[in-house]
């Protein structure tokens, strides 16, 4: 698996998958960078006219309901649903779920799609799941990754979805195996913005590779270490924000197979 892995990165690099992003105006530029950055080639639309054409010419979808409204609510249904009549990959990002009733409704009807892959964090996840009443303090989680493992094993289940579950340490979850990465830097939570682009990376690696989880994984990995490395020369959190997408550019086959920490 830690072989596979940088392949994964790699094989993004060379194939630069065209990925088709309906997400929020909060992270658009940072996202679009990070695609970039990481060999990608990102696309932003979320008219209706124009959705389904899209879809039908990218590599994969990235929902992300951040700065959700009821005309992006349509163009997300509209565009899951041609990703599944393609058999398209495509990754579920349920920012804030849990802190309004109406994202719920909403997140309610884009799940009922199954998407290829969900990334949250734990509150995002829990709630997902409906497993408890835990509030979701708007964006940012009040739960730690491992205190959502029954969230996202039900949601597995349900929606035959891999499930991340971002935080501290980044858990990947699919029927048969739990994968923990445990790379990053608490920095990175004072950065808007850096879990969506670890959904948007998601995005990229699933346009691309068959094994879903191994994707996501590749994706995630590559993210918290790309932090964590940029965090030794970062001194707050813009020089951070700056010096990821630098280090998504440029990290090394060296630099990520010696950071790496993966365990089953
Ligand atoms: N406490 C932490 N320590 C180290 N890395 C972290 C921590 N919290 C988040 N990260 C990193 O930031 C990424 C974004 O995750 P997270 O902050 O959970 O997303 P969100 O912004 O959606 O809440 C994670 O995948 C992880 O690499
Ligand atoms: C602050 C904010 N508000 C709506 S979307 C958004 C960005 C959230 O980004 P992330 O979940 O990656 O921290
Ligand atoms: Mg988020």
């Amino acid at each position: 698996m830690e072989n596979h892995l940088w392949q994964h990165i790699l094989q993004v690099r060379t194939s630069s998958p065209l990925v088709h992003n309906i997400t929020n105006y909060v992270v658009m530029n940072n996202t679009a960078n990070a695609l970039l950055a990481i060999g990608a080639s990102p696309i932003m639309a979320h008219a209706k006219p124009e959705v389904e054409d899209m879809v039908s010419i990218s590599h994969s979808l990235v929902i992300n309901i951040g700065t959700l409204d009821e005309y992006w609510h349509e163009s997300m249904m509209i565009a899951a649903k041609k990703a599944n009549s393609l058999q398209k990959p495509w990754v579920l990002d349920p920012v804030g779920a849990g802190a309004t009733p109406y994202r719920d409704v909403v997140l309610s009807e884009i799940l009922s799609l199954n998407p290829t892959v969900i990334r949250g964090n734990a509150s995002e996840i829990i709630a997902l799941a409906k497993l408890n009443n835990t509030v979701t303090k708007g964006v940012d989680s009040t739960a730690m990754s491992n205190e959502a493992i029954d969230a996202a094993t039900t949601l597995v289940k349900n929606h035959n979805s891999v499930v991340c579950i971002s935080g501290e340490t980044d858990i990947v979850i699919d029927k048969h195996q739990c994968l923990f990465l445990d790379n990053g830097d608490p920095l990175m939570t004072k950065v808007t913005g850096l879990g969506c682009t670890a959904t948007a990376l998601v995005g990229a690696f699933i346009g691309v590779i068959e094994n879903k989880s191994e994707a996501a994984a590749a994706a995630l990995s590559l993210l918290s270490i790309s932090g964590e490395l940029a965090a030794k020369n970062s001194s707050g959190p813009g020089s951070l924000q700056l010096n990821i997408i630098d280090k998504l550019y440029n990290i090394t086959d060296k630099e990520f197979n010696s950071h790496l920490k993966l365990t089953k």
